[in-house]
C-alpha cells in the first residue's frame, strides 16, 4: 500500500484545523488535511452552522420588516433566503479550499481517515475508494461534532424529521415547525422560522427555561419569544412520532403525566451534538475518549498519545468556532516553543444566542456570582433605554451587569438586546484588560450607538 509522508496530518477541515494548516504551510512545513466530504471544505461553521444560520437570521428579520401576509408571500421571502444562504456558503467554501489548496506545502485530501498506529493513518478516498496510508510526525484530530439524535419511537422512520443541517436544505417554508430542544440550536431555529411565518412550537424536556441564565433574563427571553408567537412546552417528554399523510404527529407527556399530540409539517431535532470519533478507530492507538466519545485532552490539548492533539468541538470544550480558533492558538504556541497559552489561561469567553434580539453574555450570572461567594453590586436596565435600539424598532430586552463590590471589577454581563452580539465583545475586552467597571461607565462612545448603553448600565451600579 502506498504511504505518503507529511510533517503534520490534520484530520478534518474545521476552523482550528484549517487555521493550523495555513500557519504550518506558511512556515514551509508539509501538511496534509484529510476531509471526508467535499461539501464540508471549510468545516461545520461555514457549511452547515454559524454562517448559514446567521444568514437566515438576517434574511428572516428582513422578511418580517416587510410584513408578508399570505403564505405564498412568506414562501417567496423564505426561498430567496435559502438561495442567498446557499450562495454565501458556496463562496466561503471555495475561498476556504483555495486558501489551503493554493499553498504548495499543503495537500487537501478528500477521504475518510482512521488510525492504524500512533504515526499512521489510513485514508479511503471518497471518489475512488482507493486506500493509502499517511505517516506524519504530528497528528491533529479536528473531526467536530454531529447532531445527537434521541431514541424516540417513529423518529427514524419519519419523513418530516430534520436536524439543523437538513432543515436548512428545505426549499419550501414549512407551515408548522415543532422544535425538540430549547438551547442554542432550538431557539435560533425557532426564532428564524417564526420570523419567516411558520407556526412554531418548542418542546423542552427540562422544567427550567435557559437554566444557565438568571431567572429575570430567562423570563424576558421567554416572554419576548412568546410575544413573537412561539409556544413553549417545558417538562415535555416526547414519546412518539408518527407520520400522517402530509404531516406528522408528535406525542409528548407533560409534567402531570398527561399526553398531548401536536401535528405539524416539520420537526427539528435540536437535542445537542455528539463527537465524531467512531470512524477514527482511536482505540487502536490508545487515544482515550470520555464516556460521551469526546477525545480526552490536557490543558494544552494533548491527547493521551504524545504526538496526537485534538482541537475544536471534538475535544469536549465549548462548542464555538472562536474556541476552535483559540485551540489553534494553543497548539501554535506549543509548536513555536512558547507553550504559554492553554485552556486554563483562556478567560472571559463571550457567547451569543442569535435569537431576535440576540442574547449575549460574558462572565458570571448574578446567581453564579452569589454561589461563588462574591459580594456583588448589580445593575439592570431595559434594553429600550437605548435610543439606537428604539430607532431600530427593536426595543425588547434586558441588560444586566454584575460587579465585585470589593474590587470594582466586572464579574459578568448579560445583554439581551439588539446588536448585543457586537457590544458584548467590548465588555469582554474590558474584563480581559482587568478594568474597573467605571471605565465602561465613563468611556466616550459614539452617539447614537448601542454600545453607549454601557455608560448607562454601568452608571447604575450603586
Ligand atoms: C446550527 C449551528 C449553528 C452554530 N452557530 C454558531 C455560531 O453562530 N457561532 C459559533 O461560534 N459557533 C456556532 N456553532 C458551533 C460551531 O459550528 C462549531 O463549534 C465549530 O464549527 C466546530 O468546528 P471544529 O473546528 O470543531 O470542526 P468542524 O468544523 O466541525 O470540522 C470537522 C470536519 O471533520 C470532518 N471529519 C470528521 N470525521 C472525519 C474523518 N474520519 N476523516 C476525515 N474528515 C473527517 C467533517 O466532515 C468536518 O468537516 C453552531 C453549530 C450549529 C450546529
Ligand atoms: N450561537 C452560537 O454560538 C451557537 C448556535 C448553535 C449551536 N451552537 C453550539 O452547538 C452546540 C449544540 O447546541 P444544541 O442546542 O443542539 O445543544 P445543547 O446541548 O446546548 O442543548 C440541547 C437541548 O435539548 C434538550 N433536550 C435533549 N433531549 C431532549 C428530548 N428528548 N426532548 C426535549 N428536549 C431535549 C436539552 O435539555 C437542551 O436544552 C452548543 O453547545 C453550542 O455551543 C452555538
Amino acid at each position: 500500500m502506498q504511504t505518503l509522508h507529511f510533517d503534520t496530518l490534520i484530520i478534518g477541515f474545521g476552523k482550528g484545523g484549517r487555521t493550523l494548516a495555513a500557519f504550518l504551510g506558511n512556515k514551509e512545513q508539509n501538511v496534509a488535511v484529510v476531509e471526508k466530504s467535499k461539501e464540508m471544505y471549510g468545516g461545520t461553521c461555514i457549511n452547515i452552522a454559524c454562517i448559514p444560520t446567521k444568514s437566515l437570521v438576517l434574511s428572516a428579520e428582513h422578511a418580517t420588516s416587510h410584513h408578508p401576509n399570505t403564505y405564498e408571500e412568506k414562501q417567496t421571502y423564505y426561498r430567496k433566503a435559502i438561495e442567498e444562504k446557499q450562495r454565501l456558503v458556496t463562496t466561503l467554501r471555495q475561498k476556504s479550499y483555495d486558501k489551503l489548496h493554493t499553498n504548495p506545502h499543503i495537500r487537501v485530501i478528500d477521504g475518510l481517515a482512521s488510525f492504524i498506529a500512533p504515526h499512521e493513518v489510513q485514508v479511503v478516498l471518497s471518489d475512488t475508494q482507493d486506500v493509502f496510508q499517511i505517516r506524519a510526525e504530528k497528528i491533529i484530530i479536528s473531526t467536530g461534532t454531529e447532531p445527537s439524535i434521541p431514541q424516540i419511537p417513529g423518529l427514524e422512520q419519519s419523513r418530516h424529521v430534520y436536524n439543523s443541517t437538513t432543515l436548512m436544505e428545505l426549499k419550501q417554508l414549512p407551515r408548522h415547525l415543532i422544535v425538540i430542544g430549547s438551547s442554542y440550536v432550538g431557539l435560533e431555529f425557532a426564532s428564524i422560522y417564526r420570523a419567516f411565518g411558520a407556526e412554531v412550537i418548542v418542546l423542552e424536556q427540562q422544567g427550567v427555561f435557559l437554566p444557565a441564565q438568571d431567572r429575570d433574563i430567562a423570563a424576558a427571553v421567554y416572554q419576548t419569544m412568546q410575544n413573537q408567537g412561539i409556544t413553549f412546552h417545558l417538562h415535555a417528554k416526547v414519546q412518539q412520532i408518527q407520520d400522517e399523510a402530509n404531516q406528522t404527529a408528535v406525542a409528548f407527556m407533560d409534567e402531570q403525566g398527561q399526553t398531548h399530540t401536536l401535528v405539524g409539517e416539520a420537526v427539528l431535532v435540536a437535542t445537542g451534538r455528539a463527537a465524531v470519533t467512531a470512524e477514527l478507530h482511536l482505540e487502536k492507538v490508545g487515544v482515550e475518549t470520555n464516556e460521551r466519545g469526546f477525545v480526552k485532552v490536557d490543558e494544552y490539548l494533548r491527547s493521551t498519545v504524545p504526538n496526537i492533539w485534538a482541537v475544536g468541538d471534538v475535544n469536549g470544550g465549548p462548542q464555538f468556532t472562536y474556541i476552535s480558533l483559540d485551540d489553534f492558538r494553543i497548539i501554535r504556541d506549543q509548536l513555536n516553543g512558547g507553550g504559554k497559552h492553554s485552556t486554563r489561561t483562556r478567560q472571559h469567553v463571550p457567547y451569543s444566542i442569535f435569537i431576535s434580539p440576540p442574547l449575549s453574555r460574558v462572565g458570571l450570572s448574578e446567581a453564579e456570582a452569589i454561589r461563588q461567594g462574591y459580594e456583588i453590586k448589580v445593575a439592570k436596565l431595559p434594553a429600550a433605554a437605548n435610543t439606537r435600539v428604539q430607532m431600530m424598532r427593536e426595543p425588547a430586552g434586558l441588560l444586566k451587569a454584575i460587579v465585585d463590590a470589593r474590587t470594582q471589577k466586572i464579574l459578568g454581563c448579560t445583554l439581551y438586546s439588539a446588536e448585543s452580539n457586537e457590544v458584548i465583545n467590548t465588555v469582554a475586552m474590558a474584563m480581559h484588560a482587568d478594568m474597573d467597571y467605571q471605565v465602561l461607565r465613563d468611556n466616550i462612545f459614539t452617539h447614537p450607538s448601542v454600545s453607549e448603553v454601557l455608560n448607562d448600565l454601568f452608571g447604575l451600579i450603586p
